[in-house]
Protein backbone atom coordinates (compact mmCIF):
# COMPACT_ATOMS: atom_id res chain seq x y z
CA UNK A 1 0.00 0.00 0.00
CA UNK A 2 0.87 3.63 -0.78
CA UNK A 3 0.88 6.67 1.94
CA UNK A 4 0.79 10.00 0.68
CA UNK A 5 1.01 12.66 3.26
CA UNK A 6 0.26 16.02 1.80
CA UNK A 7 0.52 19.64 3.56
CA UNK A 8 -0.72 18.29 6.32
CA UNK A 9 -1.12 20.14 9.17
CA UNK A 10 -2.50 19.60 13.22
CA UNK A 11 -2.24 21.39 16.15
CA UNK A 12 -3.65 21.50 19.99
CA UNK A 13 -5.86 23.92 21.12
CA UNK A 14 -4.51 26.44 18.30
CA UNK A 15 -0.93 25.52 18.88
CA UNK A 16 0.55 23.98 15.81
CA UNK A 17 2.73 20.65 16.13
CA UNK A 18 3.15 20.40 12.59
CA UNK A 19 2.37 22.43 9.51
CA UNK A 20 3.14 21.83 5.80
CA UNK A 21 4.24 18.38 5.96
CA UNK A 22 4.34 16.05 3.23
CA UNK A 23 5.83 12.66 2.46
CA UNK A 24 4.87 9.35 0.45
CA UNK A 25 6.15 6.01 1.51
CA UNK A 26 5.76 3.50 -1.20
CA UNK A 27 5.00 -0.52 -0.82
CA UNK A 28 7.78 -1.71 0.61
CA UNK A 29 9.79 0.88 1.89
CA UNK A 30 9.65 2.43 5.55
CA UNK A 31 10.28 6.20 6.45
CA UNK A 32 11.34 6.98 10.04
CA UNK A 33 9.76 10.09 12.20
CA UNK A 34 12.25 11.09 13.80
CA UNK A 35 12.87 14.25 16.30
CA UNK A 36 13.16 15.33 20.45
CA UNK A 37 10.63 14.75 22.86
CA UNK A 38 7.77 16.54 21.78
CA UNK A 39 8.03 17.59 18.24
CA UNK A 40 5.17 15.94 17.73
CA UNK A 41 5.77 12.08 16.03
CA UNK A 42 2.91 10.33 18.37
CA UNK A 43 0.86 12.90 17.29
CA UNK A 44 1.64 12.38 13.62
CA UNK A 45 1.39 8.78 13.85
CA UNK A 46 -2.21 8.97 14.97
CA UNK A 47 -3.32 10.79 12.06
CA UNK A 48 -1.61 8.37 9.92
CA UNK A 49 -3.75 5.71 11.83
CA UNK A 50 -7.07 7.42 12.00
CA UNK A 51 -7.05 7.92 15.62
CA UNK A 52 -6.58 12.22 14.66
CA UNK A 53 -7.54 14.19 11.94
CA UNK A 54 -5.39 16.57 10.29
CA UNK A 55 -6.56 20.31 10.75
CA UNK A 56 -4.94 20.76 7.40
CA UNK A 57 -3.75 18.75 4.43
CA UNK A 58 -4.53 14.86 3.69
CA UNK A 59 -3.30 11.47 4.06
CA UNK A 60 -4.11 8.49 1.04
CA UNK A 61 -3.70 5.54 1.10
CA UNK A 62 -3.69 4.15 -2.38
CA UNK A 63 -4.46 7.43 -3.64
CA UNK A 64 -7.84 7.55 -1.44
CA UNK A 65 -8.37 9.62 1.53
CA UNK A 66 -7.75 8.03 4.73
CA UNK A 67 -11.15 6.81 6.51
CA UNK A 68 -10.58 5.20 9.46
CA UNK A 69 -14.48 4.10 9.34
CA UNK A 70 -13.62 2.03 6.85
CA UNK A 71 -13.05 -1.50 6.84
CA UNK A 72 -10.94 -1.57 3.81
CA UNK A 73 -8.77 1.10 5.51
CA UNK A 74 -8.81 -0.72 8.79
CA UNK A 75 -8.30 -3.98 7.27
CA UNK A 76 -5.03 -2.87 5.38
CA UNK A 77 -3.30 -0.55 8.55
CA UNK A 78 -1.32 -2.34 11.42
CA UNK A 79 -0.94 0.36 13.84
CA UNK A 80 0.86 0.51 17.27
CA UNK A 81 0.80 3.63 18.79
CA UNK A 82 1.32 5.15 22.18
CA UNK A 83 -1.94 4.33 23.85
CA UNK A 84 -2.27 0.82 23.31
CA UNK A 85 -4.43 -1.01 25.71
CA UNK A 86 -5.87 -4.75 26.19
CA UNK A 87 -9.19 -5.82 27.63
CA UNK A 88 -7.92 -6.88 31.54
CA UNK A 89 -9.48 -9.88 31.34
CA UNK A 90 -8.37 -11.55 28.03
CA UNK A 91 -5.08 -13.49 28.24
CA UNK A 92 -2.27 -12.96 25.84
CA UNK A 93 -3.43 -15.79 23.55
CA UNK A 94 -7.02 -14.40 23.34
CA UNK A 95 -6.14 -11.47 22.55
CA UNK A 96 -3.76 -12.60 19.34
CA UNK A 97 -6.77 -14.73 18.09
CA UNK A 98 -8.91 -12.48 18.48
CA UNK A 99 -7.31 -10.27 16.50
CA UNK A 100 -6.27 -13.29 13.89
CA UNK A 101 -9.98 -13.62 13.79
CA UNK A 102 -11.21 -10.21 13.25
CA UNK A 103 -8.98 -9.00 10.69
CA UNK A 104 -9.84 -12.80 8.89
CA UNK A 105 -6.17 -14.17 8.94
CA UNK A 106 -5.81 -16.97 6.49
CA UNK A 107 -4.65 -19.68 8.71
CA UNK A 108 -5.13 -18.33 12.31
CA UNK A 109 -4.25 -20.75 15.02
CA UNK A 110 -0.30 -21.01 13.06
CA UNK A 111 -0.23 -17.33 12.59
CA UNK A 112 -0.57 -17.05 16.28
CA UNK A 113 1.39 -19.45 17.46
CA UNK A 114 4.15 -18.51 15.44
CA UNK A 115 4.04 -14.93 16.47
CA UNK A 116 4.05 -15.85 20.30
CA UNK A 117 6.84 -17.78 19.59
CA UNK A 118 8.83 -15.34 17.63
CA UNK A 119 7.82 -12.75 20.66
CA UNK A 120 9.05 -15.19 23.00
CA UNK A 121 5.58 -14.47 24.47
CA UNK A 122 4.93 -18.60 24.92
CA UNK A 123 5.97 -18.51 28.65
CA UNK A 124 3.00 -16.08 29.24
CA UNK A 125 0.27 -16.93 26.89
CA UNK A 126 -2.08 -17.79 29.40
CA UNK A 127 -1.55 -14.33 31.31
CA UNK A 128 -3.53 -11.59 31.16
CA UNK A 129 -2.33 -8.04 30.21
CA UNK A 130 -1.70 -6.64 33.78
CA UNK A 131 0.13 -9.62 35.09
CA UNK A 132 2.75 -8.86 31.88
CA UNK A 133 5.99 -6.56 32.54
CA UNK A 134 5.92 -3.95 30.68
CA UNK A 135 8.42 -5.31 27.79
CA UNK A 136 6.00 -8.10 27.38
CA UNK A 137 2.91 -5.98 27.12
CA UNK A 138 5.02 -3.67 24.79
CA UNK A 139 6.10 -7.36 22.72
CA UNK A 140 1.98 -8.21 22.85
CA UNK A 141 1.42 -4.90 21.00
CA UNK A 142 3.57 -5.41 18.11
CA UNK A 143 2.51 -9.29 18.51
CA UNK A 144 -0.88 -7.70 17.56
CA UNK A 145 0.64 -6.19 14.36
CA UNK A 146 2.16 -8.93 13.42
CA UNK A 147 -0.98 -11.94 13.62
CA UNK A 148 -3.16 -9.73 10.87
CA UNK A 149 -2.74 -9.52 7.53
CA UNK A 150 -1.73 -5.76 6.61
CA UNK A 151 -0.41 -3.26 4.17
CA UNK A 152 0.60 -0.73 5.75
CA UNK A 153 2.72 -0.73 9.45
CA UNK A 154 2.42 2.55 11.51
CA UNK A 155 4.13 1.77 14.48
CA UNK A 156 5.31 4.40 17.47
CA UNK A 157 8.33 3.75 18.98
CA UNK A 158 8.23 -0.05 18.24
CA UNK A 159 12.15 -0.68 20.01
CA UNK A 160 10.45 0.76 23.55
CA UNK A 161 10.80 -1.66 26.47
CA UNK A 162 13.07 -4.14 24.10
CA UNK A 163 16.19 -6.13 25.46
CA UNK A 164 19.07 -5.79 22.91
CA UNK A 165 17.57 -9.27 21.52
CA UNK A 166 14.75 -8.04 21.14
CA UNK A 167 15.77 -4.95 19.34
CA UNK A 168 17.62 -7.06 16.33
CA UNK A 169 15.02 -9.17 16.15
CA UNK A 170 12.44 -6.01 15.53
CA UNK A 171 15.68 -5.06 13.03
CA UNK A 172 15.29 -8.02 10.73
CA UNK A 173 11.26 -7.92 11.33
CA UNK A 174 10.81 -4.71 9.96
CA UNK A 175 13.48 -5.27 7.15
CA UNK A 176 11.34 -9.09 6.40
CA UNK A 177 7.89 -6.46 6.37
CA UNK A 178 9.60 -4.18 3.64
CA UNK A 179 10.85 -7.09 1.64
CA UNK A 180 7.03 -8.67 1.54
CA UNK A 181 6.04 -5.44 0.29
CA UNK A 182 4.87 -3.91 3.62
CA UNK A 183 5.02 0.11 3.72
CA UNK A 184 6.27 1.20 7.34
CA UNK A 185 5.85 4.43 9.54
CA UNK A 186 8.00 4.26 12.21
CA UNK A 187 8.68 7.07 14.86
CA UNK A 188 12.27 6.30 17.16
CA UNK A 189 14.55 7.76 19.12
CA UNK A 190 17.11 4.42 18.53
CA UNK A 191 19.61 5.99 15.87
CA UNK A 192 20.75 2.16 14.59
CA UNK A 193 17.25 0.90 14.39
CA UNK A 194 16.67 3.95 11.84
CA UNK A 195 20.01 3.64 10.46
CA UNK A 196 19.08 -0.47 9.65
CA UNK A 197 15.35 0.17 8.26
CA UNK A 198 14.51 3.22 7.19
CA UNK A 199 14.69 4.42 3.45
CA UNK A 200 13.99 8.19 4.48
CA UNK A 201 13.47 10.01 7.41
CA UNK A 202 10.81 12.92 8.20
CA UNK A 203 12.64 15.18 11.05
CA UNK A 204 10.07 17.15 13.23
N1 LIG B 1 -3.87 15.64 24.06
C1 LIG B 1 -3.04 16.69 23.94
N2 LIG B 1 -3.46 17.94 24.21
C2 LIG B 1 -2.65 19.01 24.08
N3 LIG B 1 -1.35 18.93 23.70
C3 LIG B 1 -0.87 17.71 23.44
C4 LIG B 1 -1.67 16.53 23.55
N4 LIG B 1 -0.91 15.46 23.22
C5 LIG B 1 0.32 15.95 22.92
N5 LIG B 1 0.35 17.29 23.07
C6 LIG B 1 1.48 18.17 22.79
O1 LIG B 1 1.77 18.06 21.38
C7 LIG B 1 3.18 18.09 21.18
C8 LIG B 1 3.59 16.84 20.42
O2 LIG B 1 3.43 15.69 21.27
P1 LIG B 1 3.80 14.24 20.75
O3 LIG B 1 3.39 13.27 21.80
O4 LIG B 1 3.25 14.06 19.39
O5 LIG B 1 5.39 14.33 20.66
P2 LIG B 1 6.48 13.20 20.37
O6 LIG B 1 7.39 13.73 19.32
O7 LIG B 1 5.82 11.92 20.08
O8 LIG B 1 7.26 13.14 21.76
P3 LIG B 1 8.08 11.94 22.49
O9 LIG B 1 9.38 11.80 21.75
O10 LIG B 1 8.27 12.50 23.86
O11 LIG B 1 7.22 10.71 22.47
C9 LIG B 1 3.82 18.22 22.55
O12 LIG B 1 4.13 19.58 22.77
C10 LIG B 1 2.75 17.75 23.50
O13 LIG B 1 2.87 18.39 24.75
Amino acid sequence: MSLAVGDAGFSYGGIPVFTSLSFVVAPGEAVAVVGANGAGKSTLLRCLAGAEVLDAGSVLLDGEVLDESSAAARSAVASLLDDADYFPDVSVVEHLRLLAWLHGTAEPEGEVLGVLAELGLDEVRDRLPPALSSGQRHRLGLASCFVRPRRLLVLDEPEQRLDAQGRAWLRERLAAEKAAGVAVVFASHDHDLVEAVADRTVTL
